[in-house]
């Protein structure tokens, strides 16, 4: 008998192309996702060396990052570097002839939501894209991670990527989660306890009960923000709760195709005693809601808390903390339930999903945003919004007062008109709490959207358990 393997094992294996001796391979891609921002050189080098996309038919192309979230951006984009940008996506996917979803198809929307949303994303592919977050697409089961703008070059022209293997880490999260915790905090939980660089050299494998029990909408957000904790990619073993999502979408596959898909797929799983280099546990149960206060993802408390002083911290990490602080105008000692906030964003690739719009809608509904805040939903896809609207949520959303966007990154980052003004302070579901990420001299609080909602009810960082009752 083989050695057991992890998933991750399986599905590296299943894509080698070709081995070097010292362990570099030539994997081939599956998929490959393309936005607008780190493709626009890859496109002018295959055009400059005369070739073609080598598989048009795996090759996905959407722009997100520079779009504006209101009406009338099909005509027109006011930044220059922004419309430039979105122009030569255009062109690049017509003249290539690879599938693309323009601003004025309804399909259009974050790349890492329009991928599995369509049905490109499929259980033990290898996916990539141009971007940190196409870790979001582990949550099928699929070996995905972002690459640079010359990779995406090789990939258009190749169909191929040249890689070397990462170690196994398994992160389990076992039992149940308490009321009010989501994959959000799952996530932000374990960046917590790991750090940024705790994934470092791995791809992740989330598992236990509490994985298990997430929906596909949560698996991605867990998935989504492996990247933050250093992980080259995370993944999740598919699973019904990942065929159910999967059947059916335009791109799944369909009949007898279909059946040999997923008996193919339900092999798919760590195999019994195969090794992780390494194993981090939390208990489901102790996860509480949580909020980070300073500019990294692994500045994470739950939000009975108080914000900490730097000299909570060791090493290095004193005066980062200091610097964090400074620059979010956070004095210790504060309860994290005192501070204020200007703005809220609900969106991102981690947080754009139906679902997470249901959860910011539980808490908005009969409730109105607070005095002088800035309440910003924002749908990760153009079908995304269309449901919402159907299953009455936007509605919700405009009575609390809260400005409801077409699909986009948005304020996730600062790429769009969607910004924080300087010194403003934001409750926000994305990923990034960097130093100027939403606008510059802008701060960030990573919040669930449950969480977000609850903030722009009260005007403060809350404990979304207290509007609950
Ligand atoms: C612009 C893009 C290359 C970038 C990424 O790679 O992640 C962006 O999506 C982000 O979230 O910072
Ligand atoms: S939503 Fe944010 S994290 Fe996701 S791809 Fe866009 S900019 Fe990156």
């Amino acid at each position: 008998m083989s050695a057991p393997k992890t998933l991750y094992d399986k599905i590296w294996d299943a894509h080698v192309v070709s081995e070097d001796d010292d362990g570099t391979c030539l994997l081939y891609i599956d998929r490959h996702l393309v936005h607008e921002v780190t493709s626009p050189q890859a496109f002018e080098g295959l055009r400059m060396a005369g070739r073609k996309v080598h598989a048009p038919d795996k090759t996905i192309a959407v722009p997100d990052h520079n779009v504006p979230t209101t009406e009338g951006r099909e005509t027109h984009i006011e930044n220059e570097e922004s419309r430039i940008q979105v122009e030569a996506l255009d062109r690049n996917a017509r003249e290539f002839g690879v599938h693309y979803y323009p601003v004025t198809d309804i399909r259009q929307g974050i790349v890492h939501i329009v991928g599995p949303e369509q049905g490109w994303t499929l259980p033990g592919m290898t996916v990539v894209c141009g971007d940190s977050h196409t870790a979001t697409h582990g949550a099928f089961g699929a070996l995905a991670h972002g690459i640079g703008t010359s990779e995406v070059e090789h990939v258009l022209a190749t169909q191929t990527l040249i890689q070397k293997k990462s170690k196994n880490m398994k992160v389990e999260i076992t039992g149940r989660l308490r009321p009010g915790v989501t994959a959000k905090d799952i996530t932000l939980a374990v960046i917590g306890k790991t750090g940024t660089a705790g994934g470092t050299g791995y791809v992740i494998e989330y598992c236990g009960e509490a994985i298990r029990s997430l929906s596909m909408e949560g698996r991605m957000t867990v998935c989504n923000m492996a990247i933050e904790g250093g992980a080259r990619a995370g993944l999740i073993a598919p699973d019904e709760t990942t065929f159910e999502y999967v059947k059916g979408r335009p791109h799944a596959p369909k009949a007898a195709q279909w059946e040999a898909a997923v008996n193919w797929w339900k092999t798919l799983f760590t195999d019994e005693g195969a090794h992780f280099d390494k194993i981090v546990t939390l208990r489901g149960e102790d996860i509480e809601p949580v909020v980070t206060w300073g500019t990294s993802p692994e500045d994470v408390l739950p939000i009975t808390a108080t914000v900490p002083a730097p000299e909570d911290f060791h090493g290095g990490k004193v005066e980062a903390a200091r610097r964090s602080l400074e620059y979010m105008d956070l004095k210790p000692g504060t309860r994290l339930t005192d501070i204020r906030i200007d703005a809220v964003f609900i969106g991102s690739c981690t947080n754009g999903r139906i679902e997470d719009l249901r959860a910011a809608a539980e808490i908005l509904r009969g409730r109105k945003v607070a005095e002088g805040v800035r309440a910003m939903i924002v749908p990760g896809s153009g079908l995304v919004r269309m449901q919402a609207e159907e299953e009455g949520l936007a509605q919700i959303f405009i009575d609390a007062g809260c400005e409801w966007r077409l699909a986009g990154c948005s304020m996730c980052l600062a790429m769009n008109p969607d910004q924080l003004a300087p010194g403003e302070r934001c409750a926000s579901t994305s990923n990034r709490n960097f130093e100027g990420r939403q606008g510059r001299n802008g701060r960030t609080h990573l919040v669930s959207p449950a969480m977000a909602a609850a903030a722009a009810v009260t005007g403060h960082l809350t404990d979304v358990r207290e509007l609950v009752a």
